[in-house]
């Protein structure tokens, strides 16, 4: 596993990327929404090789960030860690007591299959699997 992402849950995206690329000196490279998961994303790198910095903000006016939002505010919202078989790690996962989201992987932003992790069973942080999907 490598941490793949940060997300950072936002309620106004443009506001949050011009903050952002006044921080990093860059900007975003990429937005993507992702229906299932009621929200728009917005990718900035952050230096060779570490981990992405993954902007969630709420598509709609349900889904899991605007619920986290209502609850807590803009803030670090989950970590994402790439694995190579993410079928293999989340039966690993289960069988090691994690409790897991979701039976079956799903679609993720950035090409990625994707799994949570239920915080309660991760020690309070919102934990995301992902794989690349085969180009
Ligand atoms: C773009 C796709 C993908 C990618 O490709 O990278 C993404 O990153 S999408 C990101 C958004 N999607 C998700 O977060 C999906 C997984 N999350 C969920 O299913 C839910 O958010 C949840 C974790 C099950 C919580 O939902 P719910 O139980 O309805 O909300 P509560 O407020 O009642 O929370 C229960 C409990 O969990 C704590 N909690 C909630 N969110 C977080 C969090 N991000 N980090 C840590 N803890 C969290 C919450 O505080 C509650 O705890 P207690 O207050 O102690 O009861
Ligand atoms: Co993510």
């Amino acid at each position: 596993m490598r941490l793949e992402h940060i997300g950072i849950a936002v309620a106004d995206l443009t506001q949050s990327e011009a903050l952002l690329q006044r921080l990093l000196g860059r900007g975003s490279y990429k937005r993507e929404t992702v229906a299932e998961q009621s929200v728009t994303t917005s990718f900035f790198t952050a230096g060779d090789g570490a981990a992405k910095l993954e902007l969630v903000a709420p598509e709609g006016h349900a889904g899991p960030v605007q619920k986290y939002l209502d609850k807590r505010g803009p803030g670090i919202h989950h970590l994402a860690f790439e694995v190579d078989d993410i079928v293999a790690e989340m039966q690993r996962l289960r069988e090691d007591g994690f409790e897991l989201l979701q039976d079956q992987p799903s679609e993720g932003a950035d090409n990625k299959l994707v799994c949570f992790l239920h915080p309660k069973s991760t020690g309070g942080v919102l934990v995301e699997i992902c794989q690349s999907r085969p180009t």
